[in-house]
């Protein structure tokens, strides 16, 4: 798969410009502020229905403006051409493929896998549990709608039964709990299966780009990590009904699982030095990228946003190798990073990118 073309109008500091992108590599070379990210957050926003740095899609809209568009033509796998429009309109996101609406966000994202590399990427390995668990459920929707059903099923009972705790309507809790541990445990199984999958890729991708031998593995450990069946988890939730009543929420499931990153000395996000973690968090993407791969057999469109500075010349090289098995991919870069042009193939598209505008690199 591969965009030929993007359109953007009142999307952050972007010109209303037909950018032509029909190449594997594209570079976006510019100063601070200048509008790099945003391109990539355009098409982001495009693949998924949502931005990647924002859950408010007002925010999206030019400074003083409410609602936004955005336009791409891409070639699929099988090299049909394809037309993708979003509008934020009046409060109200619209997303059209070939003209034709569609609805549910789900078709939306398995339709062009997207991976994006960013600075934030760090806040897997140091952040809240939160964000852990926000990347493999992300890594495992990717590939498996079912999880991706499980998850939203879960979710929406969870909000029902903490909704009736908090207003002391406690006849339907039984029948929540059923439910609750009927979603819950089929994603505690994905996960544990998934993890131990994800375990197999990426200590190895690790060691090899930080050139240590140094293992550091990925534990999950689930909230009911006492309940192996569906009837433990009920009697869990019983047993420990009272002490949801009373702090007003649900206090177990797998909203409250772990994923820590651990090496031999314990959590690695309190051992690991600010450069390690970095590098972790960069390869968590790489790995996301080979697991994707690996269960579905397809290439992910890679959205590269200005990581590679950090990286020494060895590093960026191993790093680079790493991901090398994207169908597209766009890059940003500042304009003294005089490396690109030895990553970029001689085919690679460069613009440079000044004001939200894109105009043909200059030497
Ligand atoms: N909603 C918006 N409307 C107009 N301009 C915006 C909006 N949101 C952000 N901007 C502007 O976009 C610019 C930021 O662009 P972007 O994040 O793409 O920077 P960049 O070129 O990637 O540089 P950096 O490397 O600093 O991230 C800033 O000038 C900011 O004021």
């Amino acid at each position: 798969m591969r965009f030929t073309s993007l359109k953007t109008i009142q999307f952050r500091n972007l010109a209303p410009q037909e950018i032509p992108v029909d190449r594997k590599q594209v570079f976006l070379v510019g100063p601070n502020g200048q509008g790099k990210t945003n391109l990539l957050e355009a098409i982001y926003t495009l693949c998924y229905g949502s931005s990647f740095r924002t859950v408010y899609m007002r925010e999206l809209a030019t400074h003083g403006q409410k609602n936004f568009k955005l336009e791409g033509t891409y070639r699929d796998d099988a090299s049909l051409e394809h037309r993708l429009e979003l509008e934020y309109k009046d409060s109200k996101r619209s997303v059209f493929l070939d003209g034709r609406e569609i609805k549910d966000r789900k078709e939306l994202i398995y339709n062009i896998p997207c991976i994006v590399f960013s600075h934030d990427d760090i806040s897997f390995v140091r952040g809240e549990p939160e964000e852990r668990r926000r990347f493999f459920d992300q890594t495992m929707s990717m590939y498996n709608p079912l999880f991706f059903d499980d998850m939203r099923r879960y979710r929406s009972i969870l909000k029902q039964r903490n909704q009736a705790i908090k207003e002391e309507r406690y006849s339907l809790l039984d029948v929540y709990d059923i439910q609750l541990a009927t979603y819950g445990l089929s994603i505690q199984q994905e996960r544990t299966r998934a993890v131990y999958e994800f375990d197999q890729i990426f200590p190895g991708m690790y060691c090899q780009v930080s050139q240590t031998d140094k293992e550091i593995h990925i534990q999950y450990n689930p909230s009911w990590s006492k309940c192996a069946s569906k009837d433990e988890i009920i009697s869990h939730l019983a047993q420990t009904r009272q002490r949801d009543l009373k702090l007003g929420t649900t206090t177990s499931g797998v909203h409250r699982d772990r994923f820590n990153v651990v090496d031999n000395n314990g959590l690695f996000s309190q051992t690991g030095s600010t450069g390690q973690l970095r590098l972790a968090s960069l390869i968590f993407r790489t790995a996301q990228m080979a697991f994707y791969q690996k269960k579905t057999g397809r290439q992910p469109l890679l959205l590269v946003d200005d990581v590679l500075l950090e990286l020494d010349f060895k590093k960026r090289e191993m790093f680079l190798h790493l991901m090398e098995n994207y169908c597209q991919a766009f890059f940003t870069f500042l304009p003294e990073e005089h490396y690109f042009p030895s990553l970029a193939g001689e085919e690679a598209l460069v613009y440079d990118v000044e004001n939200g505008r894109f105009s043909d690199h200059e030497g």
